[in-house]
């Protein structure tokens, strides 16, 4: 259903590691999401400014800002995470959209 993912490497971020193995020490694990979301912020900024470039690319020449079977596919990948997966989803997309976005 879903298409395959680009073969990128992902490794140096160290995503699979065990969670369990993490001590049970707050400002420690803290840190570990400090790290993350300076990955997942830092990721979805550029996105945004990617899906906008699309966006003027292909209204520059003449076609829709919007391409809805691209956005489905989109919906499809965030899906494993179920409503809250669709809802981050939608607001990934809107992210590229820019201010008239909705
Ligand atoms: C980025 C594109 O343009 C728009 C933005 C999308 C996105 O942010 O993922 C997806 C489809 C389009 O509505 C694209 O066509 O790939």
């Amino acid at each position: 259903m879903t298409d395959p993912q680009p073969p990128i490497d992902l490794s140096s971020y160290n995503l699979d590691d065990d969670v369990s193995a993490l001590p049970d020490d707050i400002d420690v694990l803290r840190l570990e999401i400090d790290r993350l979301d300076a990955v997942i912020l830092g990721a979805i900024k550029r996105r945004s400014a990617v899906s906008k470039k699309i966006g003027a690319a292909r209204m520059a020449s003449g076609g829709p800002r919007l391409v809805h079977s691209r956005e489905v596919k989109v919906l499809d990948r965030f899906a494993e995470l179920g409503q809250e997966g669709h809802t981050l989803a939608m607001l990934l997309l809107r992210l590229g959209r820019g201010p008239l976005g909705r």
